[in-house]
């Protein structure tokens, strides 16, 4: 043990013991609660507790919604500090890493000091330390050096501040940590502003984010900083109650309440308790106004304060304040019909198109990763700007480098005249798909995660960086936490990537590929041309397992098309492997055998579509007595479209004998 881990340890004792400190009196209570109430003892130094990867997931997914703000409030405070010495950390309520930005060069000294993802700083496990101490006591404070309880933490300098979420609960805690700092707390003060400042500002996001269908009341102590930096935001509904706040203005409320045994929750309360406005008001407060002429009082102690209202976007036939039904963007909802797996994955990729955080696709070849990931960026804010898709296992090892962050004219011998630009660039503004990430060699690895964590790239033979706002969305087949365990994968890349995974089904699992079948169908069929399948074919497309996934299933319409002589695709018209698989019925022996696609469409030789579908063409063709023209106004169709849609789902009027489909 090093002479000055014994000092504090001496220290601690004589402080357990009921002896005075020169400590910050929050940092005394801490020492005190860590040997009373947490039974830590000063002399024992503990190794840093790191949760499994799986735990780590848990922990992630239970605050995703909030995550995705707070990662880039996050990110914006790394940069702004890195040059000192400091990487960045967010924890949950619980203190768990569940994000980590720091060195992308790998440090053990960082991970020796716990200073990594996954690692514990709960005050009962790690000691008074800023994130622990921040949850016991709902405060942001700087923990400097020695004001740590465990003795292995005293070189480190942290500062943390609680982030809350719209109800003022604890959701977060937000924190830089240096391993070298000067010796006087004070060093430490503006540090603890900043971090401050941006708990703020993600507290905030994350409230106008979450309610953005809602009223906003912004206020100020004076009309200059309404419209600029409020610094109190409120959530309302249509009927005035409160919904949400940041800490700001949660203790703003709480001051004005007053009254020590009114403890009913500030949310569900009404504006009018605490302003004199009603929310009838709220609307004279639209920033078209100047901000001196919006003035309101509190209702208790008269402050004024300049206020600024934003009315939530108005939506036809539905009352303020109803909750919203996200609707999916265009080109995510084309992407799959009835189908839950793909629901489930779409929907979660609808609440990420903008966020700031790394994707990651995972599915079997061919399953739709790229396709997944085009969707998202036409779904989202970069849409006009570039996607890149960069196939990572198609490049040598030895162009990959200047493919991706480019290079200056002359940089090595053979480079092009006029050096390159590099893929990453070209995507500025846009999005960068990085394809097969798993087959990305170690070394450039190391070089990607630098460009991640910094946003910005150096490319070879340039001595400043460039900076890059992308949006990185990568994709594999392979099982990536396979890959980190097996040494072949940065477990540091893994994480910056996967802000989030989204699993795409394989075919064989999706209930719409009978649907699929149909899209792919008529982006084969010629203009007024077209293309049937008979129930055979549809029965041998069921029955296979399609381990090519879309791909496999998209070139064997290809060779059918091809190959069909009439416009009427038969058995003998798809690839043999597609034809040989052996059919079979559901209830008969084998069956059981057959994936879950086959089971739901053997023996049922209806057409490509799912049945709400087909119900939906009935009912608008029962509506009309059947008169196709007139049904296919009411759909907003043309009758050909009808007429191909009634094919394709075999509904026929109910005095045809005959089949339309084949
Ligand atoms: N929903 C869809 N509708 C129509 N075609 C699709 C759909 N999804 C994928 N495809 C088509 O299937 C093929 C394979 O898709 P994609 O390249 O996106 O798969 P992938 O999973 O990225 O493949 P790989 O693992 O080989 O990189 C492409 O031709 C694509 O256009």
């Amino acid at each position: 043990m090093r002479h000055d881990q014994a000092a504090h340890i001496d220290e601690l004792v004589r402080a357990a013991n009921g002896y005075a400190t020169r400590r910050d009196a929050i940092i005394h209570d801490s020492w005190r609660r860590c040997v009373s109430e947490h039974n830590l003892a000063p002399e024992i130094l503990r190794d840093p507790c790191i949760v499994t990867r799986a735990q780590l997931r848990e922990h992630q997914d239970a605050m995703e919604e909030f995550l995705y703000t707070a990662r880039f409030g996050a990110e914006t405070l790394y940069r702004q500090v890195t040059g000192l010495g400091y990487v960045m950390l967010l924890t949950d309520s619980k203190g768990i890493t569940v994000d980590f930005i720091g060195d992308p060069t790998f440090d053990n000294n960082l991970m020796r000091a716990g200073l990594y993802l996954g690692a514990d700083w709960n005050e009962q496990h790690a000691g008074t330390c800023a994130v622990g101490t921040c949850i016991a006591t709902g405060q942001a404070l700087v923990v400097h050096q020695t004001d740590h309880f465990d003795a292995t933490h005293i070189p480190l300098t942290c500062t943390a501040s609680p982030l809350f979420d719209p109800a003022g609960n604890l959701a977060a805690v937000l924190d830089i940590s240096a391993l070298r700092s000067p010796g006087p707390k004070e060093s430490q003060f503006l540090a603890l502003q900043v971090v401050k400042s941006f708990a703020h500002k993600i507290e905030t996001a994350h409230l106008i984010n979450r309610f953005r269908r809602e009223w906003i009341i912004r206020l100020a102590a004076s009309p200059e900083f309404a419209d600029v930096e409020p610094a109190y935001v409120l959530a309302a509904d249509g009927s005035g109650r409160i919904l949400g706040f940041n800490s700001m203005a949660r203790k703003l409320l709480q001051r004005e309440s007053g009254d020590r045994t009114d403890d009913r929750p500030l949310v569900g309360r009404s504006l009018t308790e605490f302003f004199d406005l009603t929310v009838d008001d709220l609307s004279r407060f639209a920033p078209s106004s100047p901000a001196t002429q919006r003035m309101v009082r509190l209702a208790a102690s008269g402050t004024p304060l300049f206020a600024q209202s934003v009315a939530p976007p108005s939506r036809p036939g539905a009352p303020v304040g109803e909750p919203a039904t996200p609707a999916l963007p265009r080109p995510l909802r084309a992407l799959f019909r009835d189908e839950p797996a793909m629901q489930h994955v779409v929907s979660r990729a609808a609440k990420l198109v903008n966020a700031q955080m790394s994707l990651l696709i995972c599915g079997e070849t061919g399953s739709g990763k790229e396709h997944l990931a085009k969707a998202i960026h036409a779904s989202s804010g970069r849409a006009g700007k570039p996607f890149i898709a960069v196939n990572c296992a198609a490049l040598p090892e030895s162009l990959i480098e200047g493919e991706l962050f480019g290079y200056e004219s002359g940089a090595f011998t053979g480079a092009a005249a006029k050096g390159k630009k590099g893929l990453v660039v070209e995507a500025d503004g846009g999005t960068l798909f990085l394809d097969e990430i798993g087959d990305m060699p170690l070394t450039l690895q190391t070089r990607l995660l630098r460009v991640l964590a910094e946003r910005e790239v150096t490319p070879l033979g340039r001595s400043k960086p460039l900076p890059v706002n992308i949006r990185v969305i990568a994709a594999t087949h392979r099982d990536l936490v396979a890959e980190v365990k097996a040494g072949r994968f940065r477990e540091d890349l893994y994480f910056r990537l996967s802000g989030a995974v989204l699993m795409l089904p394989a075919l064989r699992e999706r209930a719409d590929l009978g649907w699929l079948v149909g899209q792919l169908l008529a982006e084969r069929t010629p203009p007024g041309g077209r293309i049937d399948l008979s129930d055979e074919a549809i029965r041998a497309l069921c029955h296979y397992s399609w381990p090519g996934n879309i791909r496999e299933l998209a070139n064997a319409l290809d060779y059918a098309c091809a190959v069909a002589s009439d416009g009427i695709i038969r058995p003998e018209d798809l690839p043999d492997i597609v034809r040989r698989t052996p059919q079979m019925e559901p209830g008969i022996p084998g069956a059981a055998l057959l994936p879950p696609a086959a089971m739901r469409f053997a023996g049922t030789p209806a057409m490509p579509g799912s049945a709400s579908d087909r119900d939906h063409l009935i009912a608008a063709l029962t509506a009309r007595q059947w008169n196709v023209s007139a049904a296919a106004r009411d759909l907003g169709l043309d009758r050909t479209t009808v007429h191909r849609r009634m094919r394709r789902l075999n509904v026929r009027p109910p005095w045809q004998g005959e089949p339309l489909f084949r």
